[in-house]
């Protein structure tokens, strides 16, 4: 057993589909159940279990803030020595950037484990229960120390790098197409885990209330540079193309990245393909035009990763080149 029955567990709720139920008057599924009935549905725990509810809402709708507050969440469970380690509840849309941010902050050897369902509280076989159960499990692991922030779901552990929701609706909705699987914790409580990988120097935690504004631009056959100018006039400072292939765009892109990064705005090329690091090779438009007009290579961060990194970099206050220098580093292979 990867548990140990000394000191307890935070788990901290934040709403998603763990937590939700029809709503017949709204005639959809919302976020619901507070974070105490999340835990009794998971039935008996050892070790204990303390609930802090942080809000309840879909994943869907989070912002910055909310991610923040999530990390602020962390620290505050993790100032008592008698927390062994701590369990977000969350929704699955967004887990992969919520719980990355909170892997990039963490600076504890202690375990924070990310989980949640695919099947509202209230269906017939919910998954969320066993899913908790596992989240709880590896939270007080021993074994699981070191290793920053993980997903736990379907019995499979993964590592945050990398990790996305990768089934819309199948009970196993994560996968990490890079990196694999970091473990699994049995329905019976056995943690089994592989090597820790080496982890990066952690970030200090970024102001709540910036007003720094990320986007997400696409590019595609025929795509001309009218939501890059687009999010560049809402105010954007950072920009993550989600390109194709290895990191590819095309000529009028690379102009407006050109300028754009000439005014000191940070653009991030990363991929719309699941598996494999940006570069840049190609020309005419392509991933080398787009480094030599300054953009940075994102490496085996994906859009909704790398705009998390952008964000908290720039909402550190950082310069462009130290923002690109973190960039390269965290997102490489
Ligand atoms: N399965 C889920 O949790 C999806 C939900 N819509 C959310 O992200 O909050």
């Amino acid at each position: 057993m990867g548990s140990t029955t000394t000191g307890q567990v935070v788990l901290l709720a934040t709403g998603g589909t763990i937590a939700s139920r029809n709503d017949s008057s709204a005639g959809a599924t919302l976020a619901a159940d507070a974070g105490s009935t999340v835990l009794a549905a998971a039935g008996q725990n050892v070790p204990a279990v303390e609930v802090v509810d942080l809000m309840q809402k879909g994943s869907y709708l989070l912002t910055f803030d909310d991610m923040l507050s999530v990390c602020t969440g962390i620290r505050t469970a993790l100032e008592s020595p008698e927390t062994l380690g701590v369990v977000v509840t969350h929704g699955t849309d967004t887990m992969e950037e919520t719980g990355y941010l909170a892997d990039l902050l963490h600076d504890d050897s202690r375990p924070v484990v990310f989980t949640g369902a695919q099947r509202a509280a209230d269906s017939q076989e919910p998954d969320g229960p066993a899913n908790l159960r596992g989240a709880i499990t590896l939270a007080a692991s021993p074994e699981a120390r070191g290793r920053g922030a993980l997903i736990v779901f379907d019995g499979e552990v993964f590592a945050l790098p990398g990790t996305r929701k990768t089934e819309t609706s199948r009970l196993h909705a994560f996968g990490n197409p890079d990196r694999g699987s970091a473990g699994s914790v049995s329905s019976t409580g056995v943690v089994e885990l592989g090597p820790a990988p080496e982890r990066p120097s952690p970030l200090p935690p970024p102001p709540s209330g910036s007003s720094v504004r990320v986007d997400i631009v696409p590019s595609y056959p025929g795509a001309d540079a009218t939501l890059f100018a687009a999010a560049l006039d809402a105010g954007a400072r950072g920009i993550v193309l989600e390109a194709t292939g290895l990191g590819n765009a095309n000529a009028e892109l690379c102009d407006a990245v050109r300028a754009a990064v000439r005014d000191g705005v940070v653009v991030v090329t990363s991929t719309r393909v699941h598996a494999g690091p940006v570069y840049g090779v190609y020309g005419a438009g392509g991933g080398k035009t787009l480094e030599d007009a300054g953009a940075v290579p994102s490496g085996l961060l994906r859009p909704s990763q790398a705009r998390t990194l952008l964000h908290a970099l720039l909402a550190l206050g950082l310069p462009p080149d130290d923002v690109a220098r973190h960039v390269r580093e965290r997102g490489r292979p």
